[in-house]
């Protein structure tokens, strides 16, 4: 897919500092003929959790979706530790849960899907799904269909699918925004200790400044279009976080960094 379709000369590519996992490199996108990405770069570190915040409609979910391969770029180039896409197994978790589940498959079937598609044995995928199980502490039942479960638990199956065959970067585009107070604290948990169990590399798009610098270890702020980076504001609270964070001086300060520059960026 590198520089698919692109008018402009590829630039050599170059690795990122040290830890860097993903490099994105001269990415232009454009709809309509007018360019939201144009030569765009970006380093993302391993083993972090990258949040992504910026004005409505600057290319938050776009930016995801071109890493994950969902939708094409019009020129550059996007690796994962050197390798491309194809070489990469992602996760992702969209936005509309009730759309990203089959509803004619059981949930549990759903969860195993991307592992029967990857052709593991039936032990194998019956090992898998009970580690997952255990770890999310799954009090409901996962042998009914999508559309008898509640908002939260459609998603919580989501995100577990996403990690099934356990991606080596997991990108979520707003997991929370659909759900109400009670449910997005018990997946905020959840990713959370996901991450500290696995250290997998996440991206997450979110429209809640709290909930971008909670979960991150570094805040991407995003310009309007065409899309630069405004600035990237790192956070390195240890974790577990807890809602005792939430008014810590290092947790506010951030928030307040983050929010300024949001502002700057809207006005502009
Ligand atoms: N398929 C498409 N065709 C035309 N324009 C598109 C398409 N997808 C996205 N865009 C435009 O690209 C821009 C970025 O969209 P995107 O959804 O990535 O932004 P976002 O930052 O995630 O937005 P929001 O904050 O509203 O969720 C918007 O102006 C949008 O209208």
């Amino acid at each position: 897919m590198a520089g698919q379709g692109s008018t402009a000369p590829l630039r050599r590519h170059y690795p990122g500092p040290p830890g860097t996992h993903i490099t994105i490199r001269g990415l232009v996108k454009r709809f309509a003929g007018s360019a939201l990405y144009d030569g765009f770069d970006l380093d993302i570190p391993k083993g972090q959790i990258m949040s992504v915040f910026g004005p409505n409609g600057c290319g938050k979910s776009t930016l995801i979706n071109m890493i994950a391969g969902l939708i094409p770029i019009d020129g550059g180039e996007i690796l994962f530790d050197g390798k491309t896409r194809q070489d990469t197994k992602i996760g992702y978790v969209f936005q509309n849960y009730r759309e990203a589940l089959f509803p004619w498959m059981r949930t549990l079937d759903n969860i195993a899907y991307p592992l029967v598609l990857q052709g593991w044995s039936k032990d194998r995928v019956r090992r898998r799904l009970d580690e997952l199980i255990a770890s999310f502490g799954i009090g409901f039942d996962l042998h009914r269909y999508p559309y008898e479960l509640s908002g939260g638990q459609q998603q919580t199956a989501s995100i577990m699918r996403a990690l099934a065959p356990e991606p080596e970067v997991v990108l979520l585009d707003e997991p929370f925004s659909a759900l109400d107070f009670e449910m997005t604290l018990f997946i905020r948990e959840k990713l959370q200790q996901v991450f500290m169990d696995t250290g997998t590399t996440m991206i997450l798009v979110s429209h809640d400044i709290e909930e971008a610098v909670y979960l991150a270890d570094q805040v991407l702020l995003l310009t309007k279009r065409p899309t630069r980076i405004a600035e990237q504001v790192l956070y390195d609270e240890p974790r577990p976080r807890t809602v005792d964070t939430l008014s810590d001086a290092g947790f506010v300060a951030v928030k307040k960094r983050t929010l300024e520059i949001f502002q700057r960026e809207v006005r502009r």
